[in-house]
């Protein structure tokens, strides 16, 4: 606790180096030790800080907490009560009402702090959390009550905690810093893996390559009214660096049209996916459903059973979830060699699993191994935080991306940009393939940018892809 709180009061004054009024606001816990002994540090550094204890903390706190209580009444904080507003706003407000302990819906005088802490900061405070914003489910990302503790950053201790990424975890929790304390985290098996930033392509272009060493990608998509979702794919397939792309259009209309005048070199073909032989079946990558619309469904027995290699996005989930024959095809793709990724948004998962959004919701890494566990498939559940899960590897949990990729398209975009990476690198399966599932949506979330900022349209985003993937 001595070096969780020293670790905090560090991180303060690195995040605020300007303020002279700190704010420790502190609960009956661990957590609120954590916030004394930060409080004790910083105000021996000359700082104005004071402690904002909820009513009967130091009753319950437990022995080291109540240590940390000794010290910082040693170092002169003064100790008020959470409701006492006297005195100038803080510049910077330490969070350390409830950490890892929070088991239940905040109440009384603790969701009165919590929503305190929201007024701090809606006054212009920097609000930094301690391990956990108060209030926050940190296995699940999602806030126990009514609210929780938003913090623009977040000190996580020892470990990193998979509901600080997924959910609505970002949102409350801000930046995330680690501080492992000098603790050997390592024995314990973790629950999930952030994804990282890959350093190199898995499969390098040598020069004596041609477009048949880069493999063919073929989009399967685009009903009536549809098709530029599976354009979006198919433009996003080739920006990975696939090197044939083919555009099979359900639509007979548009697929007329015959080609893209904005990417010529994409292929249009006509019904490939039933005049495609077993052999192109098996040699290509296929994304399948992007703008679907209900002539995906009889396109989906064929590709089941015979393609090698599928991405199966939105219409073509929502096919399967409707039908117990597809999905019990889907199921056996898996024992026969034939590898298939699942890119559901939560709506599209919780019809695959028969669930309610907000059931997928409350807990994102559970809903992904849950849909790996039913369809032996690499499954990555959209979403902030998207959520990937193979057979057999510890889940990993993406924290690229922001709300400028909340716009139609760009789901169509990364399935066709998942497409032209695992194109290149055909032999991938099991860990691998999650791996290239993973790199593609690192990039496709990084290349948002590093914040929010108005909307991506998705056409965009796939030549923003295309000059990062050079
Ligand atoms: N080895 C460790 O586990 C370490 C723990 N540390 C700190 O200790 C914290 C965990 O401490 P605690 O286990 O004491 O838990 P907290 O301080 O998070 O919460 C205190 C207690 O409040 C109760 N509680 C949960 N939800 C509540 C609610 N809604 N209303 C009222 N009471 C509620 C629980 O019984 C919980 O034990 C960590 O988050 C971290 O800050 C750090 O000092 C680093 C080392």
């Amino acid at each position: 606790m001595a070096r969780a709180g020293l670790a905090v009061a560090r991180l303060a004054l690195a995040l605020a180096p300007h303020a002279r009024s700190i704010d420790v606001r502190v609960g009956h816990g661990n957590n609120g030790g954590d916030g004394l002994e930060a409080a004790a540090w910083l105000r021996r550094w000359g700082k104005d800080v004071r402690v904002r204890a909820v009513p009967g903390f130091d009753a319950r706190l437990p022995t080291d907490a109540a240590r940390a209580l000794a010290r910082a009444r040693d170092a002169g904080v003064p100790i008020v009560d959470a409701a006492d507003a006297a005195g100038a706003p803080a510049a910077l407000v330490v969070d350390a009402l409830l950490g890892i302990g929070a088991n239940r819906a905040p109440d009384g005088a603790l969701a009165g702090a919590i929503e305190a802490i929201g007024r701090d900061g809606a006054a212009g405070a920097i609000v930094l959390a301690v391990d956990a914003p108060s209030g926050l489910d940190v296995t699940r990302g999602h806030p126990l009550g009514d609210g929780a503790v938003v913090a623009q950053h977040t000190l996580s201790l020892l470990t990193l905690k998979p509901g600080l990424f997924t959910a609505a975890g970002r949102d409350h929790a801000g930046t995330v810093w680690l501080d492992t304390l000098n603790c050997d985290c390592g024995a314990e098996p973790p629950d999930a893996l952030l994804v990282g930033a890959p350093a190199t392509r898995r499969v390098p272009r040598r020069h004596a390559g041609h477009k048949g060493s880069f493999g063919d990608v073929v989009v399967v998509g685009g009903d009536t009214s549809m098709s530029g979702a599976a354009l979006l794919a198919a433009r996003a397939a080739q920006a990975a660096g696939a090197g044939r792309v083919y555009l099979d259009l359900l639509d007979p209309g548009a697929a007329e049209a015959g080609h893209d005048p904005l990417r010529p070199e994409l292929m249009w073909r006509s019904r490939w996916w039933h005049d495609a032989t077993p052999g192109q079946l098996a040699a290509a990558t296929l994304v399948c459903g992007c703008g679907g619309g209900a002539r995906i469904t009889e396109t989906l027995p064929r590709l089941l059973e015979a393609a090698c290699r599928l991405v199966l996005d939105a219409d073509a989930l929502n096919a399967i979830a409707s039908d117990p024959a597809l999905q019990q095809a889907l199921a056996a793709r898996g024992a026969r060699g034939c590898r298939t990724v699942l890119t559901p948004h939560p709506l599209e998962a919780a019809r695959l699993l028969g669930r309610t959004t907000a059931e997928v919701q409350a807990d994102r890494v559970a809903a992904a191994t849950e849909l790996v566990r039913r369809f032996d498939c690499v499954a990555l559940l959209k979403g902030s935080g998207s959520v990937l899960a193979a057979p057999g590897v510890v889940p990993r949990i993406n924290a690229t991306g922001n709300a400028s990729l909340a716009s139609a398209g760009t789901g169509d975009v990364l399935a066709g940009w998942i497409g032209g990476w695992w194109a290149q690198d055909a032999t991938a399966g099991g860990e691998a393939l999650l791996e290239i599932v993973a790199t593609a949506v690192a990039t496709h979330g990084a290349a948002a940018g590093p914040r929010a900022a108005g909307a991506w349209r998705a056409a965009d985003l796939v030549d923003r892809l295309a000059l990062g993937a050079r």
